[in-house]
């Protein structure tokens, strides 16, 4: 049933074959008369196509962008707060036609496609609620605690927007990172320019009308297309843009450092990494270990990246987990299977080429590798050792690697050598020691017997090194998209020397 850019999307596509930008309130075509394809994975044909834009357009969407911000900040909280629990209930009941974009232009399982809507609806939901909550609150500072002064400046601090921030998320979560950012820039009374990855645009053009649908003031909202290599630039380092939050692979390094004084939210890749130790319950372990390294495919940024097990249960887990591995269905997003075709054919590529050097350098392939097309087989690769290139990078696919350690601090030392620090797991039953190692870890988060996850979303996220900038999480990312203002009242004499 092909719902998407038809009933209430049908003015994205407006009878044509390119979805359109959004920009000032409406659907348009770009001037350049360009289009950029989106493959299907699973099927490795154009899907669907959206505009290039040009340089222009970008301009003319900052323009818009800035004075649009400046009207919303003045709109009253309840109000932004109102209108962002309209767009998730627009989002949630659209979510088929949505989720539809997802199975089509990631191979999104169609279950998982459906879930990432609604829980980007309750996230919408709850950052409005949340912001309703932590910018109705100011200080209140009172000038005699600092040496030498009086009790005769009272300094009302409170939280006011910064401007036009713009979001840039990646391929695997393109409707879910996106709101992550939308939300928060908008309840703090920001307005937002939204540059889609191109596999996830065309859900990520949906997400957006369902805010054109909700009623959200013209320009405040725009979602500009086109290739990240051609406009991602002029995109990040316009001077139009006063803060940037981007989530994706080493492109934000590169971000980082072009990118003009403006705050900068950067949420990177990761290498997470799985420490089991003796006393672990195995099977929580193994099912953790398929479930963090195989849904979808492995294609997720907090999913286990290497798995560092002592030597003693090294043959017992990997035996439990390839049990479970030959029990995963694997084919087309369709059919809700579990591992499902990579985003496109050089990602496929890049993956197999870290197979090829494990093999070469002597790991132990505990399945065939298998191949077609953009699907590739799950495979759990033992007795990897530091040597080889997928002990350290991460293959964004459904391959694992298994290093055999022979203590805790060997596993420590290994996920402490990487240049990532998003996540970290340990298995243990004892308490007191998984609290030593996760203090020893140098990563964002770590999660005691569970595998790494970005969820829920009102959980504070961060990577430390080369993982990123800031920290995410519904709260932290409203803070981080304001800026404190203060207004000092000075009294002519302090205020405790009457009466
Ligand atoms: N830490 C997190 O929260 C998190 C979450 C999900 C994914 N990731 C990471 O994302 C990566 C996979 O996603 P990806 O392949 O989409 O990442 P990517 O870095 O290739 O692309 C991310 C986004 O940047 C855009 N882009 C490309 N070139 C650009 C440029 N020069 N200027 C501005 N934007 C540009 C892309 O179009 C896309 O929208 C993995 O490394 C994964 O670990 C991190």
């Amino acid at each position: 049933m092909a719902l998407a850019g038809t009933g209430a999307f049908a003015e994205i596509l407006d009878g044509g074959e390119v979805y359109k930008y959004y920009a000032d309130g409406e659907w348009r075509a770009s001037g350049s008369g360009k289009s950029v394809p989106i493959v299907n994975p699973t099927t490795r044909k154009t899907q669907y196509r959206v505009q290039a834009c040009t340089q222009e357009e970008v301009n003319k969407v900052m323009e818009a962008a800035k004075v649009a911000q400046k009207a919303w900040a003045r709109t009253p909280l309840w109000k932004r707060a109102e209108l962002l629990h309209k767009a998730a209930a627009i989002l949630k009941e659209h979510k088929a036609p949505i989720a539809e974009c997802l199975v089509k232009e990631i191979a999104k399982p169609a279950k998982d496609a459906i879930s990432e809507v609604v829980r980007s609806g309750d996230l919408i939901s709850y950052t409005a609620e949340e912001g309703v909550r932590i910018l109705g609150e100011g200080k209140l500072l009172v000038s005699d605690s600092f040496p030498g002064n009086e009790r005769n400046k009272y300094c009302l601090s409170s939280k006011i927007p910064l401007g036009v921030v713009l979001a840039i998320p990646p391929f695997n979560y393109p409707v879910n990172l996106a709101v992550s950012k939308i939300g928060p820039a908008l309840i703090a009374g920001n307005s937002l320019v939204l540059k889609p990855p191109t596999q996830g645009a065309v859900a990520a053009l949906h997400m957006v009308h369902c805010f054109h649908l909700a009623g959200f003031p013209k320009g405040l909202i725009s979602c500009v297309t086109g290739k990240g290599s051609e406009i991602g630039d002029f995109l990040t380092m316009h001077p139009g843009v006063n803060c940037i939050s981007f989530t994706g692979g080493d492109t934000g390094i590169a971000i980082s450092k072009k990118a003009g004084m403006v705050p900068l939210q950067m949420e990177l890749g990761g290498k997470d990494a799985c420490i089991v130790l003796e006393d672990a319950d195995l099977d929580l372990v193994a099912a953790n270990i398929v479930k963090g390294g195989f849904s979808y495919s492995g294609q997720r940024c907090t999913a286990v990246k290497v798995v560092l097990i002592m030597e003693s249960i090294a043959d017992a887990v990997v035996e439990k987990v390839n049990a479970k591995l030959a029990k995963l269905k694997v084919g087309p997003p369709e059919d809700d299977s579990d591992i499902t075709p990579v985003v496109t054919e050089s990602s496929a590529n890049f993956i197999e080429g870290l197979v090829m050097d494990a093999k070469e350098k002597g790991a132990t392939f505990c399945q065939e590798y298998r191949r077609e097309g953009n699907l590739i087989w799950p495979l759990l690769l033992d007795h990897v050792r530091p040597d080889m290139r997928i002990a350290w990078e991460e293959p964004f696919g459904p391959v694992l690697p298994v290093i055999r350690i022979n203590s805790v601090e060997e596993g420590i030392h290994h996920c402490n050598a990487s240049n990532f620090g998003l996540q970290g797991c340990v298995f243990t039953r004892d308490i007191n020691k998984a609290i030593l190692i996760s203090d020893a870890m140098e990563t964002g988060t770590v999660q005691i017997n569970s595998a790494p996850a970005r969820g829920p979303d009102h959980f504070p996220f961060q990577g430390l090194k080369d993982s990123g900038i800031g920290s995410q999480g519904i709260t932290n990312s409203i803070n981080m998209m304001t800026k404190v203002k203060s207004t000092v009242i000075n009294l002519p004499s302090p205020s405790y020397t009457m009466g």
